[in-house]
């Protein structure tokens, strides 16, 4: 498979549209199966696709959700990506998602990566998949020059992984390469003239360099300036 590169006219309508796709994803799984699992990254760009994904008409009680990556700060901080997720995706019709909280309050993300393992393992494959992208094509918190970005991207990775980065501000934990790329159906959300450069960065370099790059050929990319 190849990139499918989406460009909207505008962040409104590339949240309506993605959102949209990701509600028909799932419910499409669900008339199959009995559950279908929903990773979502954190950051700032989910926002929007967030506040209209919670309205979706879907069967909820049947759709686990989690994030592809944590930052290990208390749920309530600024920089928690489950307190986007509770305040924006886990509402209205979304309210009733099963959801597994990443931050487990363990001292360390290591203390917490075997537990959480096994929660999540019941849900996987991810039925879908949304990424985002940060500026220097980390996806997830799989940064390029991380401590662990290596065993993270390498075939035989556990699910999730604790991961330390200069460029993140705290340790996290993450989502790792091949649990993220089995996933049934990819979607990246990029927003900005500098993310789109950064993808087109990412496209001729190896993933070790550019992480995102290890995704792109299942993914839909959807971007809007
Ligand atoms: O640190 C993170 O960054 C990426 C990108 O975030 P954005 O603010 O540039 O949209 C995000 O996908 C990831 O979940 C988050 O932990």
């Amino acid at each position: 498979m190849s990139m499918d590169f989406r460009e909207y006219p505008d962040r409104e309508m590339l949240a309506l549209s993605l959102a949209d796709r990701i509600a028909s994803q799932v419910a499409q799984h669900l008339r199959g199966n009995d559950g279908a699992s929903l990773c979502v990254p954190g950051g700032t760009s989910p926002m929007q696709v967030f506040e209209t994904l919670s309205g979706a008409d879907i069967d909820w009680g049947r759709v686990t959700v989690f994030l592809g990556d944590e930052r290990w700060v208390d749920g309530d901080h600024k920089r928690s990506n489950g307190r986007l997720l509770r305040r924006h995706l886990l509402k209205d019709k979304a309210a009733g998602a099963n959801y597994i909280d990443l931050y487990t309050g363990d001292a360390r993300p290591d203390d917490a990566a075997d537990a959480l393992e096994q929660a999540l393992q019941p849900h996987l494959p991810i039925t879908v998949a949304l990424l985002g992208m940060g500026n220097d094509m980390h996806t997830a918190s799989l940064f390029p020059g991380a401590d662990h970005l290596a065993a993270a991207m390498a075939n035989d990775a556990p699910a999730l992984m604790p991961i330390r980065a200069e460029g993140a501000e705290e340790p996290r934990i993450t989502m790792t390469r091949p649990v993220l790329s089995d996933a049934m159906n990819i979607h990246v959300l990029i927003m900005g003239p500098e993310k789109r450069e950064a993808l087109e960065r990412a496209q001729k370099l190896d993933p070790i360099e550019a992480p995102i790059r290890a995704f792109l050929d299942n993914a839909t990319v959807h971007w809007a300036e």
